[in-house]
């Protein structure tokens, strides 16, 4: 069975003090049963995040790495910086990296490589512009995406890995797929998986949708058999509404 997992990606927000004030008003929320919770923070956030959520049930990640373990590539962190803090997810080939800084299929293949040889989990973000939408290639693009991150990886890793589907269009617009659009290209995405390995490791990937996910839609994307969670951008960065997401994520 999978388990359903909410993760906040906080994208270019919160200072550390920001972070700590985030935190004293999550601490001693009861996280309910039945759903993985992730804070997916900055660079300069992770160390007190970490610190503040390591014996929490809420989960730590990034939103980036390098894929090789250390050397001479200035401005970059590599996994085992990330794993050395307690991290235990990270975001790789999301839309804006992808479109700002040139992330291609190629670096997101050696980024989950490299993670998961730290142990830790990738969340592999896929989707498609609006202009590919309107010409009816989305499940072309979602099939290139997902099957060159996932080129050479081992069937075990690929188990635990998460996959997020997000409409490029529909992120941060307020514009969201229906939730039966959702769910029908991530049924797609787990079909796209089981031919490249087989149906028990595509039945025990997890898939989230992202984009535009509130508390008040959330509910509606985790009632579809194959969402199994959301990524969830600018409704992740107040805490009642991180909570809330939660809390509705339950499936
Ligand atoms: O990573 C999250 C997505 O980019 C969605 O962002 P959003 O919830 O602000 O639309």
């Amino acid at each position: 069975m999978r388990i359903p997992i909410i993760a906040g990606n906080w994208k270019m927000h919160k200072t550390v003090e920001e972070t700590k004030n985030f935190w004293d008003t999550v601490k001693n929320w009861q996280k309910p049963s039945g759903v993985e919770a992730v804070i997916c923070a900055p660079f300069t956030a992770l160390p007190a995040l970490a610190d503040a959520a390591r014996n929490s049930e809420i989960g730590v990640g990034a939103q980036n790495v390098h894929w090789e373990r250390e050397g001479a590539f200035t401005g970059e962190i590599s996994p085992v910086m990330l794993k050395q803090l307690g991290v235990g997810y990270c975001i790789i080939g999301h839309s804006e990296r992808r479109a700002y800084f040139a992330e291609t299929d190629e670096a997101v293949n050696k980024k989950a490589k490299a993670l998961f040889d730290v142990d830790i989990v990738p969340i592999v973000c896929v989707g498609e512009q609006l202009e590919e939408r309107e010409n009816d290639e989305t499940k072309k693009v979602v099939k290139r995406q997902v099957t060159q991150a996932l080129d050479g990886l081992r069937s075990r890793d690929v188990k635990r890995l998460v996959v997020a589907y997000e409409p490029v269009w529909a992120i941060g617009t307020g514009k969201t797929a229906t939730a039966e659009d959702a769910n029908d290209v991530i049924a797609y995405i787990r079909k796209v998986i089981a031919d490249l390995y087989d149906q028990q490791v595509a039945n025990e990937v997890r898939i989230q949708y992202g984009g535009s996910v509130k508390p008040d839609n959330v509910e509606r994307f985790m009632a579809q058999p194959d969402i199994d969670g959301a990524l969830v951008g600018g409704a992740s960065l107040d805490p009642a509404s991180f909570r809330a997401l939660v809390e509705g994520g339950r499936g």
